[in-house]
């Protein structure tokens, strides 16, 4: 569960700076909704002072020529105003919806350089919430709240100039009567925005918990733990509710408190303005334009307390995003592009690499492993003795304590990420697939390969055969995770991925798992001619794949044990002779 509302290190400031610095892009679009803003206001402004012409001049002097040209003004006043709130409503909300596209762009590309480790503390579901709901709500508070508080704060300010001009004692007692409007604002704001950000949170559990659920269904359903994650889900929401109940709480007493004491004052002033005018102090046209403008003075406070809410919500939201884009990535880039002039695959060396999973005890201690150019390695082992890791600090998705990874002489630290990573093709044990076409599935080991390349490299991997049997053969859509294929043909999938993308490391976890036995011929013979050429390392934990690969290296708890032939090994390994007999292989 996130609950860093309460830490947050993220100021106001720094939100409305970033904000701004977004704004900025689009330096056109702002000054002309500002222009439009001005105008409308001014324009509104400018009625106060028909109403006043029309009354005095109008009505009471019984002066239907002045009437008729202050209705008409009016009229134009309007209109202007009127065109001029569609050019700032149209552009405020276009600005909103920019900014919150951007604001979705830079944090997903940021996420992507993130390392698995930060997403091993945040959960899928939660940065889509992120995602989805706290933009939503910075385009809300773009588009619509700031510019309404931005329109608020001017009218207000017209108002009061115009009112000073018109009444320069009832003024007096408005702005007497501003501070108390002004103690809510000041004590309730900050708890309308914790509470926010605290409901974001829970609408971020809400969003892990469907993700966990549905990604999972079949284990739900097949522990028959719908009503589980039913009652765990209702909990959740109920926690959404409770949070955002206090947080509806304080704004409604914030609007609440600040209409009844803008309200208030008014009737007081109008009350004293209404004795102005019967002493002969003020003029019938005075108290009615002094009146309109309190009363738009007085709605602007309103407005402004409203999406002032609204504000600070926006501040919460966009905390939790500017958190994400503040989040460094653990593994710094190096500055050198790997070249080995491409004739040979390179040498991988481990050399005295000491690691330990954040929070986990040391799983490598001066651990050294050697694979020579185009040699084929296979890693055999028990469950959790550091294979896969292996691979992991390879493609430096993690980092060593000490010690040092190297392709040829090249420190994997020196070189840059995207360079050493596209020396590398890995098979993961649980093949992936994405939610689209068979042919986008293989084009992505190489976005730039033709159909042609990619039937090829499918062929290759004996996947041509069923794909051609889809419904839609190459441009069949595979739904999420791949759920419309077998497992063995997603991993026939990520095999033809590999091949297309032809790079001169080759990393495979236990690769030909899920294959029934013709299969698994037919993958084991695309392997083998996957893998000439390169230098391969194959995590292993069914011996039957590995008895030709040019050296076996036997792990346990994160040391080497031993290194030799299958034959040698099962004359002189008493651990790999134990697993050879469990699979009835000696
Ligand atoms: N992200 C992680 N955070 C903390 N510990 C981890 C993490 N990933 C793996 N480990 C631990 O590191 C050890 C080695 O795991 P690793 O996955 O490398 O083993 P393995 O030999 O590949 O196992 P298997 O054959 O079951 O896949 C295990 O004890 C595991 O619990």
């Amino acid at each position: 569960m996130s609950d860093s509302s309460t830490h947050s290190t993220v100021t106001t400031t720094q939100v409305l700076a970033w904000i701004s610095s977004l704004l900025a892009h689009y330096r056109l679009k702002v000054a002309g909704a500002i222009v439009a803003l001005l105008v409308a206001a001014g324009a509104w402004l400018l009625l106060g002072q028909g109403i006043k012409l029309a009354v005095d001049q109008g009505f009471l002097n019984d002066n239907a020529d002045m009437l008729n040209k202050a209705v008409l003004g009016v009229l134009v006043i309007t209109a202007v105003a009127s065109l001029a709130t569609y050019v700032r409503f149209y552009l405020m909300t276009w600005l909103g919806e920019r900014i919150s596209a951007d604001i979705r762009m830079s944090v997903f590309s940021h996420l992507l350089t993130l390392p698995p480790s930060f997403f091993a503390q945040l959960r899928t579901g939660e940065v889509i919430s992120r995602f989805t709901s706290d933009t939503t709500i910075v385009q809300t508070v773009v588009g619509m709240s700031l510019s309404m508080a931005i329109r608020s704060t001017i009218t207000f300010i017209g108002s009061l100039v115009l009112m000073t001009i018109t009444s320069p004692i009832l003024t007096l007692c408005v702005l007497l009567a501003v501070p108390a409007v002004l103690v809510p604002i000041r004590l309730l704001a900050p708890q309308v925005r914790k509470y926010a950000r605290l409901s974001q949170d829970r609408v971020a559990d809400l969003g892990a918990h469907i993700d966990q659920s549905l990604h999972e269904i079949m284990t739900v359903q097949a522990f028959n733990a719908e009503p589980l994650e039913a009652s765990q889900f209702n909990a959740s929401v109920d926690a959404v509710m409770t949070t955002a109940q206090r947080r509806i709480h304080y704004r409604s007493l914030l609007i609440g408190l600040i209409m009844l004491l803008s309200l208030s004052a008014i009737v007081l002033i109008a009350w004293f303005g209404a004795r102005q005018v019967f002493s002969g102090d003020m003029s019938a046209g005075e108290l009615s334009a002094f009146l309109f403008y309190a009363v738009m003075a007085g709605g602007s406070v309103a407005t402004v307390s409203e999406v002032i809410g609204e504000v600070q919500r926006g501040v919460g939201a966009s905390e939790r995003l500017l958190e994400l884009l503040a989040t460094e990535p653990a593994i710094h880039s190096g500055e050198t592009d790997f070249d080995n002039g491409n004739t040979t695959p390179p040498a991988i060396s481990f050399n005295n690499v000491t690691f330990q999973y954040p929070g986990s005890s040391c799983l490598f201690n001066k651990l050294n492993l050697d694979v020579n150019p185009g040699e084929k390695v296979a890693l055999v082992g028990a469950s959790g003795a550091g294979k896969t890791t292996l691979f992991q600090l390879l493609l430096r998705f993690y980092d060593v304590k000490a010690g040092c990874i190297c392709l040829d002489a090249e420190p994997v630290t020196s070189l840059s990420l995207s360079s050493l990573r596209s020396q590398i093709a890995m098979v993961s044990q649980e093949p992936v697939v994405f939610a689209t076409s068979v042919i986008e599935n293989i084009r992505y080991g190489n976005p730039l390969a033709s159909d042609e390349q990619v039937k090829k490299a499918a062929k290759a991997a004996f996947a041509h055969e069923f794909i051609e049997e889809l419904e839609k053969g190459y441009q069949t859509q595979l739904g999420e995770r791949g759920v419309r294929l077998s497992g063995g043909q997603k991993q026939r999938i990520a095999i033809a991925r590999a091949l297309l993308a032809d790079r001169p490391v080759l990393l495979l976890d236990e690769a030909t798992s899920a294959l029934d036995a013709r299969s698994e011929k037919m993958v084991q013979e695309a392997l083998n001619k996957l893998m000439e050429g390169r230098t391969t390392i194959i995590i292993a934990h069914r011996l039957a794949t590995v008895k030709h690969v040019d050296r076996i290296i036997v792990m346990d708890k994160g040391h080497v044990v031993s290194t030799g032939k299958h034959d040698e090994l099962l004359e002189n390994d008493t651990l790999y002779r134990e697993y050879a007999e469990l699979q009835l292989l000696s």
